[in-house]
């Protein structure tokens, strides 16, 4: 069969230019590439309005380094400057010393004293060159570590203010890395000094020619890079997006993935070895010729020999000039002049080229800022008031002083982000009394962990009101409800840090008490085998380790290799283990006195059942001055205890009452408990 022809030079009438993208079919690819603004006039003043909106960005950068590391900031600064100008400079000098001995030797007395000094001059200038390039590398290095340490803080805070709903939204994630925000603003700087550079060569060879033609000749030298700039095809400065559009090259591709090991038993026991290798042979000779480089290669192959032949004469232009300058002036310019301008308009044709690759760049780096200066700006979703909690306008002999009160008033809520087209929480009507111990039971998903986040201001409901202690829930500064209460989940959280701390965070501010800590963990049972682990508190369980080796692997016998398996080493221990550690931070955070409710969402999943019990009796002991509430699936110890439950089935509250008063009403509570009873009775 003939193969198809599907790849052909791009011709104007694949160039179908819809809403400033252009469309190329590059062998397998079709390559949709922006419409560059820089080649329209008219979009010229939005460049200038974007020019200028970015100046009160650099303004704000400036003063913010300037703020982190003021003496570092102007010396990189000052580096960053004589980097900008130091090739005028040195061309400068090159030509004086120079002329100065041409002058000689056309005269035959060569001044000493003028061929001397120029001779020092330049000396001095290289040496300044290498002083500030080695010092400017050392100033770079310290002002890194400062900026990047600074804004890898304020990234954090602004990340850490955010609240549980907020910081799920996509739209919140932060955006960019510390290290982002310093290679953004190094390639702020490189471009600015790059725009120095190109400004003092410019002015060097007007001020060289001597001449009114001057600003003429320094035109003609930017010339050849400005239509590099505008004309070029070089797609890595272009917005573009590739993709592969040919079935049979994507045939071949899927083909070649069955060589991978996962597919191997299937291959031998299925025999489908040669079905594969028949279907590849049959897919590559439909794809004939067509190539399938990548199309940042291919791109720039289409490009007209017109385009280089412009390129090489306008390179071309300013040797002409000077030369004609001779012809047509018989003063003309000096041979050493001639040579020198001729060198500085080929420094200056490549310092052009470096300020427009380094635009697109210089763009996306102001983008990074911006981005950076709008992470703090970050609406957090629940609403913030300003009543204190407790409330101080309550006499202490009120309720309140018994616990968190709260108020449902036909909530309903649905998760942020969620696909599901069910609310979690469906009309929800609710009472809890201060000191109150509840226990919520239901079918898994019946929305039971979801009462628990609205009741302790993790989320707010869509509609609906919740009064706390008489007062709608968003008055309170939210800050004080969450110290007030004590959530122990099922989502059990060891943090990255010793155990004591893991512990000591229930009361951040007694996190270095170790009597506290150990009696906290010993109310959560988790006193016993934390004393059994050699560093006992001070273990850490997911700790910071980052190690590099290299050719390690060849000799596992060698000490480093050993070493290396020593420092990454790490300690675990079990589910329930790791259960009882949050346990005991829940009892360290009663100690601050500040709780008034508590809400255990099944943490005991993986406690054996004396573990469980001793978790709950403590649990029960603790709980003078605070409403409890518990939600469970192990129906026993706590629905006896309880001073009601609340029996959940769809995000909805089915039934409520006393152990005895459900059992009796025979419903959804009745059927839950005697599936358990049953599984013990049968045995
Ligand atoms: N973070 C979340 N994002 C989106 N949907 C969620 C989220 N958490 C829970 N849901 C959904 O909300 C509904 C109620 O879940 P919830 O966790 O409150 O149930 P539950 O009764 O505690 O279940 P279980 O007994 O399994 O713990 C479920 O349909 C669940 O899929």
């Amino acid at each position: 069969m003939a193969p198809e022809k599907m790849a052909r030079k791009p011709s104007a009438s694949e160039v179908q230019p819809k809403h400033g993208i252009r469309e190329t079919r590059l062998g397998v690819w079709i390559l949709k590439v922006a419409h560059d603004p820089r080649l329209v006039g008219a979009t010229g003043r939005k460049h200038y309005e974007d020019l200028k909106s970015t100046l009160p960005l650099l303004r704000l950068l400036a003063s913010d380094i300037y703020g982190v590391a003021p003496r570092y900031f102007v010396l990189f600064l000052l580096c960053q400057v004589w980097q900008g100008i130091e090739d005028a400079v040195l061309m400068f000098f090159s030509n004086l010393l120079l002329t100065t001995v041409e002058a000689g030797i056309k005269s035959g007395k060569p001044d000493r004293t003028a061929i001397l000094t120029a001779v020092f001059a330049r000396l001095f200038c290289s040496l300044t060159v290498a002083f500030f390039k080695w010092h400017g590398h050392q100033i770079y290095k310290i002002l890194q570590a400062k900026v990047t340490r600074h804004y890898e803080l304020f990234l954090m805070t602004a990340d850490l203010r955010q609240d549980l709903p907020t910081s799920q939204k996509i739209s919140s994630k932060q955006p960019v890395t510390a290290a982002q925000v310093w290679e953004a603003l190094d390639s702020i700087i490189r471009f600015l000094m790059q725009v120095l550079r190109v400004g003092t060569q410019l002015a060097l060879i007007a001020r060289l020619f001597n001449s009114s033609a001057g600003p003429l000749f320094s035109l003609l030298s930017i010339a050849e890079p400005l239509f590099m700039t505008f004309y070029s095809e070089e797609i890595w400065t272009k917005i573009f997006f590739a993709y592969v559009d040919n079935k049979h090259y994507e045939r071949m591709q899927t083909l070649h993935k069955f060589t991978s090991s996962e597919f191997r038993q299937d291959i031998v026991s299925g025999s489908l070895a040669p079905w594969i290798l028949n279907e590849f042979r049959k897919a590559h000779e439909k794809l004939g010729e067509t190539p399938a480089n990548h199309p940042m290669l291919e791109y720039g192959e289409h490009r007209s020999p017109l385009f280089d032949m412009i390129a090489r004469v306008l390179g071309d232009l300013p040797i002409a000039y000077c030369a004609l300058s001779v012809l047509l002036d018989n003063k003309g310019i000096s041979l050493v002049t001639f040579a020198v301008v001729q060198q500085s308009s080929i420094t200056l044709r490549m310092s052009v080229q470096m300020v427009f690759l380094q635009l697109t760049e210089f763009r996306k780096s102001l983008t990074t800022m911006r981005m950076l200066y709008t992470a703090p700006t970050v609406v957090n979703t629940l609403a913030d008031g300003d009543v204190a909690y407790p409330r101080v306008d309550r006499p202490m002999s009120e309720k309140a002083t018994n616990g968190m009160s709260f108020s449902l008033r036909d909530i309903s809520f649905l998760y942020p982000d969620s696909q599901s087209t069910e609310p979690a929480l469906r009309n929800v009507s609710l009472t809890i009394n201060s000191g109150e111990l509840v226990v919520i039971v239901g079918a898994n998903g019946s929305g039971k962990s979801t009462l628990i986040r609205i009741l302790s201001r993790l989320y707010d409901p869509d509609s609906g009101e919740i009064y706390i202690d008489d007062l709608p829930s968003k008055s309170y500064r939210i800050e004080d409800l969450h110290q007030a209460t004590a959530l122990l989940s099922q989502d059990t959280v060891i943090y990255p840090l010793s155990l004591a701390e893991n512990i000591g965070l229930g009361f951040p501010d007694r996190v270095f008490d170790r009597e506290m800590i150990e009696d906290a963990a010993r109310d959560g049972g988790a006193f016993g085998f934390i004393k059994k682990l050699k560093e006992g508190m001070d273990t850490t369980l997911d700790p910071y380790v980052q190690t590099f080796g290299h050719n390690l692997d060849v000799d596992p016998s060698h000490p480093l290799f050993e070493e290396m398996e020593r420092i990454q080493k790490q300690t675990d221990i079990s589910g329930g283990e790791r259960q009882k550690v949050v346990a005991s931070r829940s009892f360290m955070r009663f100690k601050s006195g500040k709780v008034k409710f508590v809400a255990v969402d099944e943490p005991s999943s993986a406690l054996d059942a004396n573990a469980e019990l001793k978790l709950f009796e403590k649990l029960i002991a603790a709980r003078a001055g605070k409403t409890v509430i518990f939600v469970t699936h192990r129906f026993g110890h706590l629905t006896k205890y309880a001073d009601r439950i609340i029996c959940m089935k769809e995000g909805s509250i089915v039934e409520m009452g006393t152990h005895e008063e459900l059992i009796q009403k025979k419903g959804e509570y009745a059927n839950l408990y005697d599936i358990q009873a049953s599984a013990f009775s049968d045995e």
